[in-house]
């Protein structure tokens, strides 16, 4: 069992928009980080109804990005591609279900780079994911979202489950907004992975990614 009296403040964890120009984005992308507390950044680039992207388009956002996310203490974790995490030295990798298995992620990037694993809403995936190695397993969609077809809808349960069963942290993802957070904070998340509520905020990147920094940490104050 895990103390629930031991669990660190909920965090931020942004994935990046589908479809970026880096060097046009890196204003936009500074100010997001610069407005609050991101504890990491996922370089989740995809192409025309989501086929996968060219290696050098992540290698370039990567050379862009990196070092500003570096600069400011948020780990950068490229999605998909343990290969390139590895060659890019990037800090983790995100691997869904259909990408590949976490331990042959964890063998690409070895040791000390995070792998984070895609559970949906199966408890029996996460549990196995975190017997493989995960550093943290992602449960959703939890609510509806635009930017992926999710394959699954979770419902804020499964992250008091998970959180009271183990110390692993736990990553809540889907069309999550300043509006819809509360909810997961309280449940038990220990990251919200946020997208379009945050870059296509109405008041912008920077006033989402501070409200959001006060929700999580009213939420996980009351939790
Ligand atoms: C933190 C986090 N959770 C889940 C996903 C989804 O991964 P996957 O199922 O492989 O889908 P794609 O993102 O690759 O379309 C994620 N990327 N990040
Ligand atoms: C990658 C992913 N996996 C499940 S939902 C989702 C989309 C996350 O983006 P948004 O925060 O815009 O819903
Ligand atoms: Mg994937």
């Amino acid at each position: 069992m895990s103390d629930p009296d031991q669990r660190p403040a909920c965090r931020l964890y942004l994935i990046t928009p589908p479809r970026f120009e880096p060097r046009a984005f890196a204003d936009t992308f500074k100010a997001a980080l610069d407005a609050g507390d991101v504890a990491s950044l996922q370089l989740r680039l995809k192409g025309d109804n989501e086929a996968p992207p060219a290696a050098d388009d992540i290698r370039y956002a990567t050379e862009i990005l990196m070092p500003l996310a570096r600069e400011r203490d948020v780990a950068f974790i490229i999605n998909d591609r343990p290969d390139l995490a590895a060659e890019l030295d990037a800090d983790g990798v995100h691997v869904g279900q259909d990408d590949m298995s976490c331990r042959e992620a964890r063998k690409l990037v070895g040791p000390d780079r995070a792998v984070g694993v895609t559970c949906h809403s199966s408890r029996h995936l996460a549990m196995e994911a975190g017997e493989a190695g995960a550093d943290y397993v992602a449960f959703g969609a939890f609510y509806e979202t635009d930017t992926k077809i999710p394959i699954s809808k979770a419902e804020p349960e499964i992250l008091t489950w998970w959180a009271n069963l183990f110390v692993l942290p736990c990553v809540a993802i889907g069309g999550i907004t300043v509006a819809n957070a509360a909810p997961l904070v309280r449940a038990g998340a220990d990251f919200l992975a946020v997208s379009s509520g945050v870059w296509a905020h109405e008041d912008g990147p920077a006033a989402a990614v501070r409200k959001l920094n006060v929700i999580m940490a009213e939420e996980s104050a009351a939790r």
